[in-house]
Formats: C-alpha cells, sequence, structure tokens
C-alpha cells in the first residue's frame, strides 16, 4: 500500500496537520485546503459533505424540539459586547473587530461575532414580553470567528469555524435543567451513532465552565494517539444571568401573580457543537493509510472498482465490465447506500484502491471478468481491511449489513480503547505516569478551584534539563462524569481527594487536553 507520507503514531502532527509534509491525511484525503489567512481553512466537498450530514440529522432533532432557526447579524457593537466583564472577560484577546470601512475609520469599531449571546438577547428581551412568550427556542447555523493564538489545527481549532448555536429561554428552572440535558444527548449521538466516536457525558468544574453561565455539561472525547481529551461540545444552562436586571432584563410578569405583577427572569440555556467533531473523528478512526469514514458520515459508503482489464482487454470487454460496475453501483443506489462505480480511464484498479482507501470509504467491491462469471464481487472493508468474495444475488441486502457491521465495530473498537484509556488513580504518585503514559485519569477530588490549579501545575511534566521528553501542559479537569457508577463510590467524609487530602465529593475526569 502507497502510505500517506506519515505515521499516525509515528509523526501524530505530521500525519494530521503539518503542512511541510503535504503527506497529510487531510489533505491526501481531499478534505480540506489550507488557506493564506492563518488559522483559516477551506472545507472542501469531502468535509463538507460530513458537516451537512450531521446537520441534517441535528436539525431534525432540534426542529422536534420545538427549536426554530435563525439568523443574527454577525456583527455586534462594542458596548453590548461588553455588557457584562465576567462574560468575556478572559476571553477579549481572542474577538475580532471591524475598525475601518475602505479608507474611513469607523467611529465605533464593530466586533465579529466570537459566539451569538450578546448579539441575540438584547431583542429577547424585546420579544420576550409575556410567559405566553415562552419557551422561545431559537438556533443559528452560522460560523463564528475566534482569534486564537495557540497553535491552530484544522477542524479542532481554527480562527473561523461552523457550528450551530442554541439559545433558549423558559419560565422555570425545571424545564431548563430538562433541555440542557436533552441537547447534551443528541451531542452524545452525534458522535457515537453518526462519528462512531465514545464520549463521556459530565459536568464542567467550576474553574472550565462557561464563566457566564450558571453550569456547563459537556460531551468528553479522547484521542488514543495523543492521549489527550477533547471537549466535543458543551450544553449551558445559563441561570438566570445573562437575564437579570444588570444584564439583558429579559423578564415576564408571573403568571400566578397577575396583580402584584412579579417579574420572573428568564432561565436560559446555551449550546454549541462545531466541526471540530470532524477532527475528533478523524483523529479516532484515521490509520496509516489516511482516513476511515465511519459509513454514517461517508457520502461515498462504497466505491465499485472494475478489475481485470489491461490493455490487452478489447474494447467491448471493457465495456461488458465497465457496464456491470456501474450496474451494479445503480442497484446499491436504489437501496439508499451512497454507491459510486470508479470508472475513471488511465488508472489502474491499484492506484484506484489506494485513492479511495487514502479517502476513507469505507467498503470497496472490485469486479473483474471471474466475479463476473461466478456472479459475484470480492468485498474489501476499509477499517480492516478484511476481503470477502459474495454473491451478487441480494447485494444491497449485503452491503448494508456490511455497513452497519463497519459502523458498530468502529464505536465498539474506539469505546474500548477510551475505556483502556481512564485510568482510576487514588494515589498522587500515580497519576503522572499514567498520564505519561497516554491515558486520562479519574480520581475522587474535592472539586475545589485551588486544588485544580494545584493539579494542573503538578501534572506538568517537568522540563528538567534531564527529561529529553518535550515538556507538556498539565492536567486539566475534563469533566465530572454523570456515571459515577464505574467506581467505588466515593464516600462522604471518608474518601479523600487524591491531589490535596480533603474530602472528596465525585469522581472526576483529569487529562491533557486540546
Ligand atoms: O461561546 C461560549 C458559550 C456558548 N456560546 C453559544 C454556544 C454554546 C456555548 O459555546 C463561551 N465563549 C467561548 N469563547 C469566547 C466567548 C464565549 O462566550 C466570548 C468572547 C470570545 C471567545
Ligand atoms: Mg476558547
Amino acid at each position: 500500500q502507497i502510505a500517506i507520507g506519515a505515521k499516525k503514531d509515528e509523526d501524530f502532527s505530521a500525519w494530521y496537520t503539518d503542512v511541510s509534509h503535504f503527506g497529510v491525511v487531510l489533505i491526501k484525503a481531499d478534505m480540506l485546503d489550507y488557506y493564506n489567512v492563518s488559522g483559516c481553512y477551506i472545507l472542501k466537498p469531502w468535509s463538507y459533505s460530513i458537516w451537512e450530514i450531521i446537520q441534517r440529522w441535528f436539525d431534525d432533532k432540534i426542529k422536534a424540539l420545538g427549536v426554530q432557526n435563525a439568523y443574527f447579524p454577525m456583527f455586534v457593537s462594542q458596548k453590548v459586547l461588553e455588557r457584562e466583564k465576567d462574560h468575556i472577560e478572559g476571553f477579549s484577546p481572542e474577538v475580532a473587530w471591524v475598525t475601518r470601512a475602505g479608507q474611513s475609520e469607523l467611529e465605533e469599531h464593530i466586533a465579529i461575532r466570537p459566539t451569538s449571546e450578546t448579539a441575540m438577547y438584547p431583542y429577547y428581551s424585546k420579544w420576550i414580553k409575556s410567559h405566553r412568550d415562552l419557551p422561545l427556542k431559537l438556533n443559528q447555523w452560522n460560523s463564528v470567528v475566534r482569534w486564537e493564538f495557540k497553535s491552530p489545527q484544522p477542524f479542532i481549532r481554527t480562527r473561523e469555524f461552523l457550528w450551530q448555536e442554541g439559545h433558549t429561554a423558559h419560565l422555570t428552572r425545571e424545564e431548563a435543567d430538562k433541555e440542557v440535558l436533552e441537547i447534551l444527548d443528541l451531542y452524545r449521538r452525534v458522535y457515537e451513532e453518526l462519528l462512531a466516536v465514545p464520549v463521556i457525558p459530565g459536568v464542567k468544574s467550576e474553574k472550565e465552565k462557561f464563566a457566564g453561565g450558571l453550569y456547563t455539561t459537556t460531551v468528553e472525547g479522547f484521542i488514543p494517539t495523543s492521549g489527550r481529551g477533547i471537549q466535543g461540545a458543551t450544553s449551558h444552562c445559563l441561570g438566570t444571568n445573562f437575564s437579570n436586571s444588570n444584564m439583558f432584563d429579559i423578564f415576564v410578569e408571573d403568571p400566578n401573580d397577575p396583580v402584584g405583577k412579579a417579574k420572573i427572569y428568564v432561565w436560559q440555556n446555551s449550546w454549541g457543537l462545531s466541526t471540530r467533531s470532524i477532527g475528533v473523528m478523524v483523529m479516532v478512526h484515521g490509520d496509516d493509510q489516511g482516513l476511515v469514514l465511519p459509513p454514517r458520515v461517508a457520502s461515498v459508503q462504497a466505491v465499485v472498482v472494475p478489475c481485470g482489464i489491461t490493455a490487452k482487454t478489447t474494447d467491448e470487454e471493457r465495456k461488458r465490465i465497465n457496464d456491470k460496475c456501474e450496474e451494479l453501483a445503480q442497484s446499491l443506489r436504489a437501496a439508499d447506500i451512497r454507491a459510486k462505480a470508479d470508472l475513471r480511464d488511465g488508472y489502474t484498479p491499484g492506484w484506484k484502491f489506494n485513492d479511495w482507501e487514502q479517502k476513507g470509504v469505507p467498503l470497496r467491491l472490485e469486479i473483474g471478468p471471474q466475479d463476473i462469471a461466478k456472479n459475484q464481487t470480492l468485498t474489501v472493508r476499509r477499517d480492516t481491511g478484511k476481503k470477502d468474495p459474495v454473491s451478487l444475488e441480494g447485494l444491497p441486502q449485503t452491503v448494508s449489513a456490511l455497513l452497519e457491521d463497519i459502523q458498530k465495530d468502529l464505536f465498539i473498537r474506539a469505546k474500548e480503547t477510551y475505556q483502556e484509556r481512564v485510568k482510576a488513580i487514588t494515589k498522587w504518585e500515580d497519576l503522572v505516569p499514567a498520564l505519561d503514559n497516554k491515558n486520562v485519569v479519574v480520581i475522587p477530588w474535592c472539586e475545589r478551584e485551588q486544588c485544580e490549579d494545584d493539579i494542573k501545575e503538578r501534572s506538568a511534566r517537568a522540563a528538567e534539563p534531564t527529561d529529553e521528553r518535550a515538556p507538556s501542559a498539565g492536567a486539566k479537569s475534563l469533566c465530572i462524569p454523570f456515571d459515577q457508577s464505574k467506581w467505588d463510590p466515593v464516600e462522604p467524609g471518608k474518601t479523600k481527594c487524591v491531589a490535596c487530602g480533603q474530602d472528596a465529593k465525585r469522581w472526576a475526569m483529569f487529562g491533557r487536553s486540546y
């Protein structure tokens, strides 16, 4: 096999990102091209089609929950953006500004939205007057700009990215709490059911939550090759932090107090999933041959390649084989399988095999004269390389079943790896070695922010002169998993925090991360 010029386990950054190698999985799979503004990338059809599949699935689901799509301007005025210091505090270096149009300076600088809370909520205040206007549930499919300074990585960390951002307003906390978890489970399903990527749902620590919110729930992914955790998507309850009278003043009259007209400030949620999810899928499933696409998000699920055609093959024989390939592809498409016959002239079957393997197409069907004679085709799985001759009788059903097996096996394999790499740690001295062995850890934790800072500091890999390995960042808290049942229960007042010895509250996941 013609490898892509970088081995995943040997040089992950070259495999995934490093433009100088150009042997990179994203280029070889024709997913993107680099762009002449740093931190920005062109999403070519091979990756954009993945986003479209995610979009279609998620959009259907939120519409079933009564969410409507809308569109707000990408420009946010300075006074509105900086309405509340602690919402914007710590973020402001990332905000990109429009300061000039043509030759004329703008009086007031205008921000490009880094997220849309402050663009939307003045209008939530204007539109929401009575409890009958609730719940208000709007979503945007758009792009946002964050001028990140950490090194950019395609899909994972880019200065502009596509996402959806949902913003809802509710009369009661109960209704808001319920929706936060409903959306989070849709995010879990996008990862696990579409992208075949396992994630761990949980709640963020006070330090890691969205500063302007009340609490943040998250689905946390894991990249085995780097041993780093990655935030997959977040669903926040904002409480009344954005609706209160100092902020956007979004209230209704208490329906149970028609006379007193007590003000009820609305309970808000906001939730987002971005094209980062595509990068996570590439990193989790890709191999040294390149991209490996889960069938659910593959724009081509099965590629039919004619074989046995040589320079000596007569024109009518070549036509007979090509027609058979096209006929098979059509029969698969008729059964809603995204199939394509690769009838390109001037390329050998081997070249075509390599090309579609680099693009991650889940299944290949090889058809030569002997196969036609035996009314069969040779199926080749991209995930395992397994080859099986199958009858052309009932081919659509056979291929559908194969694609479901591939989808399931990709997920199971990734889930088993993730589970192996989550180490339950009860002694501090075992923590850093576990991280150095490309694991994330779960520990009984006190949940104090000071302790979190200490863990980050104490778990950075020492940059000792003797330590030839690159220094690495310390562990951040990734989430407090909702499912605590996998580990010995924390006994209040008895179980101690692994890092500081104070009373532990729950098991928390920590890890080096993106
Ligand atoms: O964006 C959010 C919260 C929320 N925004 C809407 C979608 C869900 C969720 O991400 C947090 N956040 C992250 N990053 C930034 C900001 C910010 O509010 C504001 C300024 C620039 C950078
Ligand atoms: Mg950020």
